[in-house]
Formats: structure tokens, C-alpha cells, sequence
């Protein structure tokens, strides 16, 4: 007999529970011991401030990540752009309402995660989602000593980046090597690692809809020519040159999305958010509206394509400065509309089941054994003797 079932709670729904009947339920340990999540899915990301209190923290935070940013003297350099950043950022989140969403969708993203793997896989159940961020609470360090208590079977590392960079993902990861650097990685738990997936067919059949959505905002007649501009965050040059791999991947996503799209659209890659003076990757989101603008085009929508949550790139860069600044000061004869993230979209939450389900099926360490290695990156997420892979995946 199981000592779980399902049990179906209205509305379609179900939950995973424990089974009174079970002997070996009644016979051995305590419901709370049998309430104990087996498998856990920790949910990595880069977080966002939840108040305008919390923009100076997090701004150190990123100042003086080595895998981000390299800043000569950046012990002392990194403190100081960020005190200098500090107001223009907390001005951005408070016109977005405040603080970052991304901690909410997180969590919509992670319960309906468990939810659809307790259904999917009661061998593994229950399940419980973990969520670590580089730049904001709930941090790293505080999520893997919550993990180590809970004594989990399995542990699925899952970044939430779709395409890797040793700028995002790279430092997460890097972020759990540094948390275990002096402690022992526990002996009995499992690891499963998933570092990328920038091609999941649901992935960009869930971008697909979020377009189509929006196409349906224009006439009908105009609604074919309307273009489609995929805007990721950029990346520095330097970073490029070093072999990451990040924009390859944007490349991939765009080119997956537009085949499931029957490539319906004009379209183009384009990338948003640089920051300070060194070269980045271009044409620059704002660069290409008005390039397109100027050769007769009237008709986007923007779609973010490397952040699966709103955030303030979304809401204030893309929304307010684009779709309401740059609209205005192009004299009102342009329209702009942008496509939602993921968020909590059906086909998103089922994508991000049937990636874990088919990492735990798969049952190897690392999902994707072309880890990024950058051929020439000095960063310590981009050094295999020193990295979290090196220490808990390939031992
Ligand atoms: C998803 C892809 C991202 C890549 C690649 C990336 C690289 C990258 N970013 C910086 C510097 C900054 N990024 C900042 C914010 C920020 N970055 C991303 C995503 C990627 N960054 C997001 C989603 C956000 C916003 C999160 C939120 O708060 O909602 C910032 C802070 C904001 C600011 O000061 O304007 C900095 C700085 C570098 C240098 C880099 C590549 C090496
Ligand atoms: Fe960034
Ligand atoms: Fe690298």
C-alpha cells in the first residue's frame, strides 16, 4: 500500500497525502516525520528589493559580485557606484508600486511547480520548492541551511534563467559552492542540476501566446506586419568575448519561438538595460524602435525573452520608458505594447514540471553535460576546480 495518496480537494485539484491506511504510514514514524519533503527544487534566481528600503543592499550585493561585475579596486569601487546608484533605482521601484514582483511570481511558479509534481510523481512526493536569490531575500545561504535541516532525499537545483550566462546563472551556482566551501556537502542527498533550457517546447509556446495576446490589441489587417522585438538584458562585450554563451541562447530562444509561431511577424533580437560606460551588446531596445520608426514602422510589441517574472525592467524600462516615454516623444504616432513574462501562465508552470520530472527521470548529476564553460573566463563560476560542480556534482 502507498503511503501517499492523492487526494482530490475540488476545483480539479488534488494533493498529495499521507494515507491513514498505510502500515508502514501507522508503524513507523510521526505524521509530521511522513510529512517531510523527500524531494526538494530549488528555485535559483537573481531577486529584486521587495521595498525601496532594501535598493542599497541589494545593489551592494551586485556591485561586488565578482561573476557580474569586474571593477578594478572593486572592494572599494563597487560600494561606491552602488551609494551612487542608489536613488535613481529606489525612484524606478517606487514608480513600479514599491518593490519587485519577482518574489511573488517566484512563489506562484513554485507552488504550482509541487503541485503538478506531487500529481506527476508520487514516487517522489511530497515535494517542497526552495527559492535563492543572489541579491535579495530569501539569500542563498539562508535557503541551503533551511534545505540541510529538512534532510531532503533529492535536491534539484533548478536555475530560472532559461539561457545560461556565468553572469546569472554561473554566479547562483557559484553561490551554493561558496555556502558548502567550508562545510560538508550532506552525504545522503541526491543532487540534480539543471543550468539551461533555452529551446523547452513549452517555453515558447507559453512567449508564442503571450504574443498572440497582445497581436489581437491591433486591427486585424494591420496585425501581420506588426513587428516583434525580443528584448533581453544585455551583456557586456567583454563578456562575449570571453565565450559565454548567454546571447547564442537568446538567439536560440527567439529562433524556437518564432518556428512555433510559424514565423507569423517581421522580428528582431534587440537588448535593453546596459549599465556604465563600457561596450554592450547591441542595437539597444530604444536604438531600434527608433531606427524601425524612422523607416515607416508604427507597430511593435516587445517581448521579453531572458526573465521569466515581471520586473523593473519590464514594468519601468520597457512599459514607462518605452510604451509611454519614447511614445510621446516619437509625437504619439507609433504604438507600443509589450508581451507579459511567463509569470504564472499555465503552459510556464507546466514547463518548469516536465523539465524537473525529466531531470529526475534522466537521473544524472547535470542535466546538460555542454556546462558553461566560458574558454576563456577568469570566473571562479567559469574555473571546474573550484566550481559547484566540481565540489558537489562530478565528485
Ligand atoms: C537575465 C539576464 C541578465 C543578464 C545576462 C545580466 C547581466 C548583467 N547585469 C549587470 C548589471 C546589473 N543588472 C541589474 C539588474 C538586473 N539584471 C537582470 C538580468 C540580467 N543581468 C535583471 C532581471 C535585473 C533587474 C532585477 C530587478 O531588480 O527587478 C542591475 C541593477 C539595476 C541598476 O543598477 O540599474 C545591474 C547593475 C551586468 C554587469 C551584467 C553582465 C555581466
Ligand atoms: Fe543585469
Ligand atoms: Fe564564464
Amino acid at each position: 500500500m502507498e503511503c501517499f495518496q492523492r487526494v482530490f480537494v475540488g476545483n480539479g485539484r488534488s494533493l498529495v497525502w499521507p494515507n491513514a491506511r498505510c502500515a508502514r504510514y501507522l508503524s513507523q514514524e510521526s505524521n509530521i516525520e511522513k510529512h517531510k519533503p523527500k524531494t526538494g527544487i530549488l528555485l535559483l534566481n537573481m531577486g529584486g528589493p521587495q521595498t525601496v528600503n532594501d535598493v542599497p543592499d541589494y545593489l551592494l550585493r551586485i556591485m561586488t559580485d565578482r561573476n557580474l561585475i569586474q571593477l578594478p579596486m572593486q572592494r572599494f569601487l563597487g560600494p561606491y557606484i552602488a551609494k551612487k546608484r542608489t536613488a535613481e533605482v529606489q525612484k524606478k521601484y517606487e514608480e513600479i508600486g514599491g518593490g519587485s514582483p519577482i518574489l511573488k511570481w517566484t512563489q506562484k511558479q513554485g507552488n504550482g511547480l509541487v503541485e503538478r509534481l506531487d500529481t506527476a510523481s508520487p514516487s517522489t512526493a511530497p515535494h517542497k520548492y526552495y527559492v535563492a536569490f543572489r541579491y535579495a531575500n530569501p539569500l542563498t545561504d539562508e535557503t541551503m541551511r533551511q534545505i540541510e535541516k529538512d534532510q531532503l532525499d533529492h535536491l534539484v537545483v533548478f536555475s530560472q534563467y532559461p539561457q545560461f550566462s556565468c553572469a546569472t546563472s554561473g554566479s547562483s551556482f557559484d553561490a551554493i559552492y561558496h555556502y558548502f566551501r567550508k562545510r560538508q556537502v550532506p552525504a545522503n542527498m541526491k543532487w540534480t542540476v539543471i543550468d539551461r533550457w533555452p529551446t523547452h517546447s513549452l517555453l515558447c509556446q507559453c512567449i508564442a501566446d503571450r504574443i498572440k495576446t497582445e497581436l489581437n490589441f491591433f486591427p486585424v489587417e494591420e496585425q501581420k506586419d506588426v513587428v516583434l522585438l525580443f528584448s533581453a538584458h544585455s551583456l557586456p562585450l567583454k563578456a562575449v568575448k570571453r565565450g559565454d554563451s548567454y546571447p547564442y541562447e537568446v538567439g536560440a530562444t527567439v529562433q524556437a519561438v518564432m518556428e512555433t509561431m510559424k514565423y507569423s511577424n517581421p522580428y528582431a533580437i534587440t537588448w535593453q538595460s546596459k549599465v556604465g560606460p563600457v561596450p554592450w551588446l547591441e542595437p539597444a531596445t530604444e536604438d531600434a524602435i527608433k531606427g524601425f520608426h524612422k523607416r515607416g514602422l508604427k507597430n511593435f510589441i516587445l517581448v521579453p525573452i531572458a526573465f521569466t517574472n515581471e520586473h523593473i525592467e519590464t514594468l519601468h524600462e520597457l512599459d514607462i520608458e518605452y510604451g509611454k516615454d519614447l511614445v510621446k516623444e516619437l509625437g504619439g504616432k507609433i504604438t507600443i505594447r509589450r508581451a507579459a513574462a511567463p509569470n504564472d501562465h499555465k503552459l510556464f508552470l507546466d514547463c518548469l514540471a516536465d523539465i524537473v520530472e525529466t531531470a529526475v527521470k534522466a537521473d544524472e548529476r547535470v542535466t546538460n553535460k555542454f556546462l558553461s564553460r566560458c574558454p576563456k573566463c577568469t570566473n571562479r563560476s567559469c574555473q571546474p576546480y573550484k566550481s559547484f560542480f566540481a565540489k558537489v556534482c562530478q565528485k
